[in-house]
């Protein structure tokens, strides 16, 4: 009896763990966003630039956002490394993609690794969060233009948003982390979690 009151509870008034896959190609910046991530939401100071290496394993941070438990997965982006990807794809709640926007010749690996990643039936309607990254680089394409030039063919009824972001400086974040959080609480996929978890409250 008390474990019945005890999920139902935790069901109505905690909070939900999100999980979130941050994917992209090497060198896209998504290890630099994940520490940024936390020196903006947690009293972590995140790792500075220079003392973060390319990703091998995984990195994990976990940081409260919009009122609400964020658990972010940050894989390595390497060729090689991509195979490891979709063992993530079951559990996560939605995808924030990083790209290089100061990069341009890396945009078709881009490219083509995001539709694969879209083409997973493991990731049926997860909310994707684009991010144009390195804004503060001069040369930087707008996400008008990666938009344009990514002319994604895979969303379908997907929520996705774009949006220019710099994980140096911070610029965009928390308006990119805003709308994800928002698009997670009312997305079906959630629901869908919730539902294959159990009543606990946590997906
Ligand atoms: N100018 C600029 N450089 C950035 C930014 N974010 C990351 N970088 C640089 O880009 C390079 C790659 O950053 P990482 O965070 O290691 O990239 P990653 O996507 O995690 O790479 P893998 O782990 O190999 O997949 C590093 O030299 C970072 O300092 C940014 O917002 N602006
Ligand atoms: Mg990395």
């Amino acid at each position: 009896m008390f474990s019945l009151f005890y999920g139902l509870w935790n069901y109505m008034f905690s909070k939900t763990e999100f999980h979130v896959l941050i994917l992209g190609v090497d060198k896209a910046g998504k290890t630099t966003l994940l520490e940024k991530l936390k020196s903006l939401y947690s009293n972590l100071e995140g790792l500075p630039p220079d003392r973060i290496v390319p990703t091998v394993g995984l990195n994990i941070g976990r940081v409260e956002a919009s009122n609400a438990k964020l658990v972010f997965w940050d894989l390595g982006g390497q060729i090689g490394l991509r195979t490891i990807w979709e063992k993530y794809y079951e559990e996560a709640h939605a995808i924030v993609y990083v790209i290089d926007a100061g990069c341009s010749s890396s945009f078709e690996d881009s490219k083509s690794a995001l539709g694969k990643v879209l083409r997973h039936e493991d990731l049926q309607g997860a909310p994707l969060l684009i991010l144009a990254n390195k804004q503060d680089l001069p040369g930087a394409v707008s996400t008008e233009e990666l938009v344009r030039y990514l002319d994604l063919k895979e969303l379908n009824e997907r929520l996705y948003m774009f949006e220019a972001v710099s994980a140096y400086n911070g610029t965009g974040i928390k308006f990119a982390i805003d709308w994800l959080v928002d698009v997670m609480e009312r997305s079906k996929r959630t629901e869908m979690l919730r539902v294959r978890a159990g009543v606990t409250g946590h997906v």
